[in-house]
């Protein structure tokens, strides 16, 4: 009797045996590379995630996931695989309860035997009952183990909000909780707040004639949420709300550490560029790619732009860090506003990174078409942004005939082309634009289309080892 072959084979067992090769290929370079396999109750460390280091194993870890989530899709009653979606604030609520609590530090400094929740709430002041009950939703999803009937300990997951500090400091001094720390926990609480309370207004925001078609930032679901027509920043400028900017500028810091600071110089191919080319950093901080590159292409000339109190900063940092480059003139560092027209003309390339997804498509094509009417024909625009890949493999292959590199590496089918959850961050980085900007992250065939309805093309997409989504090259050509 023949063997059903793997085609023929039914949807689960197609998952299995893609769960079943790659945790093979996993275990074998793990014990080649002594990298072991993470174990989900023991605390984060870096160190437990060295394994995905080796590509081969990070590729294996993504398909076994993605396989996984794609099965229980498949097995779980479809309410509660709806719920896991739908029900995300609840958990998010119960997050936000331990991670303002300080549970996971409580939990650090109890051990590993762990601590009941009488002990938790002799520290903390919170109710026993209700601190139980949102760590038992959350080690049902291994966020906390609950070692026995309300004894709870850290696992992986939960301490990745650790801020490491005694809990006797975070308690006596609340306010700079985050000081000095990774930047992550300050993140999930900035994530838990500030946009969390957008979000319950974002069908608001939509269904609402006024605000349902606006890209102002000002007309955002957060904007609705406090109740005034500000952005964020405004918010944040705010006498009483200095804390939160402070939270939400070290979780930046988090999010930035976690790109290497050379990632621009994979972004284009800047060897190709002649003695004296000039490269406008359009919106470029305070040159946090501009040092790399100036320090990489020294015979590049670098002028860096943003608004006045950022160059200002800027200033103080290139004094400190790299002044030849201010002395001689290789780096410039100048007040400009994006949305008038580009002082620099006929440059040899306009940079934009991270700077076209804080801004709805309206606004992008002010910013764009500055540039434009600055470039001559030999100009590059060079955007360095989160690529967003489309959940589907293209059976009509439009996309794969079009832009080099415009395809990212796809999963394996029966997977989603895009891994799946695996790659959720993304997506949840471009929701979040929505919730708190009204802007977004974009896929490539929006990109293109802004692009060309500004009179650029993209001609090609660089993409880093990995392929992570995180950010990616777009180089574009005057047309
Ligand atoms: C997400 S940051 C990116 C900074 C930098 N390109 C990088 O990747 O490190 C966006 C930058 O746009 C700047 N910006 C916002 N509005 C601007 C405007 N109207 N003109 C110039 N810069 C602006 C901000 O000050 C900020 O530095």
């Amino acid at each position: 009797m023949s063997q059903p072959s793997y085609a023929d084979s039914s949807p689960i067992r197609q998952l299995i045996v893609l769960i079943n090769q790659n945790a093979s290929t996993l275990e074998a370079v793990c014990s080649q590379k002594s990298t072991p396999i993470p174990d989900l109750d023991r605390p984060f460390h870096p160190s437990t995630e060295a394994f995905r280091g080796d590509p081969v194993a990070a590729e294996a870890a993504k398909v076994i996931c993605a396989a996984a989530l794609q099965l229980a899709a498949i097995l779980m009653p479809p309410q509660v695989t709806l719920y896991r979606v739908a029900g995300g604030h609840f958990k998010a609520a119960a997050v936000r309860a331990c991670l303002e609590s300080n549970v996971t530090e409580i939990l650090r400094e109890a051990g590993p035997k762990g601590l009941s929740v009488q002990g938790i709430s002799a520290i903390n002041g919170q109710d026993p009952q209700k601190i139980g009950r949102f760590l038992r939703i959350l080690a049902t999803n291994h966020v906390y183990r609950e070692l026995e009937p309300n004894v709870f300990t850290n696992n992986r997951i939960s301490s990745m909000m650790d801020t490491l500090k005694p809990t006797k400091e975070l308690f006596a001094d609340p306010e700079h909780k985050h000081d000095g720390t990774p930047g992550l926990a300050a993140l999930v609480g900035h994530h838990l707040d500030e946009a969390f309370k957008a979000a319950a207004y974002s069908w608001e925001t939509l269904s609402d004639p006024a605000t349902r078609l606006s890209g102002d930032p000002k007309a955002s679901p957060f904007a609705r949420a406090i109740n005034s027509k500000e952005t964020l920043w405004q918010f944040y400028e705010r006498p009483d709300e200095r804390d939160r900017q402070h939270r939400f500028d070290i979780g930046m810091q988090g999010i930035q550490a976690l790109q290497p600071p050379d990632a621009i110089l994979g972004a284009y191919n800047w060897e190709s560029l002649p003695e004296d080319s000039l490269v406008v950093d359009v919106g470029g901080g305070v040159g946090t790619s501009a040092l790399p590159l100036a320090i990489t292409f020294p015979k590049v000339k670098i002028a860096v732009q943003d608004l006045p109190g950022v160059i200002m900063d800027a200033k103080k940092i290139w004094a400190e860090k790299m002044p030849a480059a201010i002395e001689s003139g290789q780096v410039t560092l100048e007040v400009h506003d994006f949305f008038e027209p580009q002082p620099r003309l006929s440059a040899a390339v306009y940079l934009l990174k991270q700077v076209l997804h804080d801004w709805s498509d309206e606004y992008c094509i002010k910013i764009l078409s500055h540039l434009r009417a600055a470039a001559v024909p030999e100009t590059k625009l060079v955007l360095v942004d989160s690529i967003m890949p489309f959940a589907c493999h293209d059976s009509s292959g439009k996309m794969k005939s079009g832009l080099p590199g415009g395809v990212p590496h796809e999963a394996p089918a029966p997977l989603l082309a895009n891994f799946g959850a695996v790659n959720e961050m993304g997506y949840n980085a471009d929701i979040d634009m929505f919730l708190l900007f009204n802007s977004q992250e974009r896929t490539i065939t929006h990109t293109e289309e802004l692009l060309g309805s500004t009179g650029w093309k993209a001609v090609k997409v660089y993409r880093q080892e990995g392929d992570s989504t995180f950010l990616q090259g777009i180089e574009a050509i005057p047309v």
